[in-house]
């Protein structure tokens, strides 16, 4: 069932859901018997003391199963009221799927036609993360989470399946309280407890999330630094202090340094030994290579005079955020950062990869940028992150390669997979539909304005409309907010949108990109460099995800000089692609010279780009 619609949202009691791809048919016998199942599950999970049930049900042709399990703090009718409300939710987003994995706060529910065990659910867990925690004492914080997760999961698996917990954690004179809570189903044994558990904590590691939760219909953790459970802690753990650790640490650091410099000294040796015979064979070269003189002096003299805002020495620490310095011109700094890491390519779609075209709907990509787009994606994952909807970015861009985010990072597709990895839940579209219809009725009588529903997010486009009646498409746009709960109304170029308010942007969905790339790749985060092109605000809050986590860096396509979270600038789609272009051709090279390493003289010979070559 991997390949099922999974939907999820941030702010409503159901956070994730999942349908399954097997379909059945209205009025069919399978209808009939789900219904059935669906009727007494509530009152069969709400009555048991373990808070658990299993129920199955006979079809003309199979057999359904169906669990339910509620959160140990909960009571009877709360309880009740979950699964009720969970079932009502799969009758309408899993509507005629035969089977469903709904996770809501205080319960989750699953159904099959096919047996349910925890062995064969535990590939198939949820989860949700936020990097909630922006200090510089995060890895201290982390190991105050950490070690509240193992005294919980000890306790789950050892005595209890369900407990809840709190502990104080000081890291550099900060005080936090974290809440956790774990839980397995009743009739599982604490062995099976513990491995359900330990399933899910090795499935990812916590680094960085601070608050996040995952769970199975069988065993489930989640932390928050607030109190989200009923009633006080089960227990409480004493405060967990990092100074009182940093005793041990010192020992193991100075046992790091000494050998760190050791191995200096002989990299220091085997270094300058090098050194020489290069120098002696720069020698020879320097004659024949000075008269060669080429476009790559434009591309690399942010190497020599020093081009304006240029950063010095770490360039994912430079403080203006006003004058960007072009990507094109900074090309060398760049790909030495670059160097040994994996770069993960991110691009917003209009203005950035499509230029600006009247017509929302006739803004296709030129062939030769979709062309760099693709040969890019071939050596770096690479992401579309748009305002648009998906389907209607695929569209246009119609490559299977590479991952898309649209409605402003609220619907992620990874790429070769059919359905969406992450998308809210239906009620939001609902809303986005609704309001779609008031502006489509509104906007009729201002000449040259265009709606356009992107799903999760409404535009209203007022490119073409005369400026005396901006103030008409303002006011049609805050009086349709008004007439909807749960939209939030945001602007781009000429643009006013009215988003779901999901609390999801692009900064998020760059965050689930890049956890979900290192993830499949088994790289750590010090390990990529991810870079993020976007011309419009809203393509801001992903620059400030790249900046504030130190993570990489943003490119702002801009003509003028703009205040902005990016680091580097490039002027409009046209300079994107020849950035890409560089940058395959860049790490191609790396390639042809560790295959021709040998023959060094060759290189300097054939090659255009001999300055920008790992020296
Ligand atoms: O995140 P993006 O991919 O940049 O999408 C943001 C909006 O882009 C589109 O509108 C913009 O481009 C149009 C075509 O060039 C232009 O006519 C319009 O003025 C721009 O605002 C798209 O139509 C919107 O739905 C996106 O939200």
């Amino acid at each position: 069932e991997s390949s099922g619609t999974v939907a999820g949202t941030l702010g409503t009691s159901l956070w994730y859901s999942y349908c399954s791809p097997g379909n059945y048919t209205a009025n069919s016998s399978y209808e009939q018997s789900l219904k059935y199942l669906f009727s007494g599950l509530p009152q069969k999970v709400s009555s048991s003391s373990t808070l658990f049930a299993r129920d199955t049900v006979n079809s003309d042709t199979e057999v359904i199963y169906a669990v339910a399990h509620c959160r140990g703090d909960a009571n009877a009718s709360a309880c009740n009221r979950c699964v009720t409300e969970a079932l009502h939710e799969a009758d309408v987003f899993c509507a005629f799927k035969k089977a469903a994995a709904l996770y809501a706060d205080l319960c989750t529910v699953r159904f099959s036609n096919e047996t349910l065990s925890w062995r064969s659910d535990v590939e198939n867990f949820r989860d949700r993360m936020a990097i909630k925690v922006d200090s510089s004492d995060i890895t201290d914080l982390e190991m105050g989470v950490n070690a509240l997760y193992t005294a919980v999961t000890r306790m789950a698996n050892s005595s209890h399946s369900f407990v809840s917990a709190s502990e104080k954690i000081y890291a550099y004179g900060t005080s936090y309280e974290a809440y956790a809570l774990v839980q397995c189903v009743g009739e599982m044994t604490h062995a099976e407890c513990g491995r359900c558990l330990d399933h899910l904590r090795v499935s990812c590691s916590l680094a960085g999330q601070m608050v996040h939760r995952k769970a199975t219909t069988w065993c489930s953790y989640r932390f928050e630094l607030y109190n989200f459970f009923t009633g006080s802690p089960m227990v409480r753990l004493p405060p967990f202090t990092y100074r009182a650790h940093t005793g041990h640490r010192m020992k193991k650091k100075k046992l790091l340094i000494l050998v760190a410099i050791g191995v200096g000294v002989l990299i220091l040796i085997l270094a300058l030994i090098t050194f020489f015979f290069f120098w002696r064979k720069q020698q020879k070269r320097n004659g024949r290579a000075k008269d060669r003189a080429s476009e790559e002096d434009l591309l690399s003299a942010g190497d020599t005079d020093g081009a304006p805002g240029a950063p010095e020495e770490n360039i994912l620490s430079a403080k203006d955020i006003v004058k960007c310095p072009s990507a094109i011109v900074c090309f060398s700094e760049i790909t030495k950062i670059a160097r040994g890491k994996k770069i993960l390519i991110f691009l917003d779609y209009d203005g950035t990869i499509s230029p600006i075209n009247d017509i929302p709907a006739e803004a296709t990509i030129p062939s030769d940028i979709r062309e760099a787009v693709q040969k890019a994606a071939e050596l770096f994952p690479t992401s579309i992150v748009s305002g648009r909807r998906i389907e209607k970015l695929k569209n246009f861009v119609k490559l299977d390669n590479v991952h898309y985010a649209g409605s402003h990072g609220q619907e992620i597709v990874m790429s070769g997979e059919p359905v969406p990895s992450y998308a809210p839940v239906g009620i939001h579209e609902q809303r986005v539909t609704a309001a779609t219809h008031y502006l489509e009725d509104g906007s009729s009588k201002i000449e040259g304005a265009i709606v356009e529903n992107n799903k999760y997010a409404v535009s209203l486009h007022f490119r073409n409309v005369d400026q005396k009646d901006w103030t008409l498409v303002e006011k049609l746009v805050e009086d349709a907010k008004a007439a909807f709960e749960g939209l939030e109304m945001t602007r781009g170029h000429m643009v006013l949108e009215l988003r779901a308010q999901t609390g999801l942007n692009k900064g998020t969905a760059v965050k689930y990109l890049i956890n979900h790339i290192l993830g499949k790749l088994g790289l750590d985060r010090s390990e990529v460099l991810p870079m993020y092109f976007g011309d419009d605000v809203t393509d801001e809050d992903a620059f400030e995800v790249l900046r504030e986590k130190k993570l990489g860096f943003g490119v702002l396509i801009s003509e003028e000089p703009r205040e902005s979270k990016a680091l580097y600038s490039l002027k409009n789609p046209l300079e994107v692609k020849r950035f890409l272009n560089e940058l395959v051709e860049w790490r191609m090279s790396l390639e042809d010279l560790s295959s021709t390493a040998e023959n060094d003289d060759e290189i300097v010979e054939t090659s255009s780009r001999s300055s920008r070559l790992p020296r």
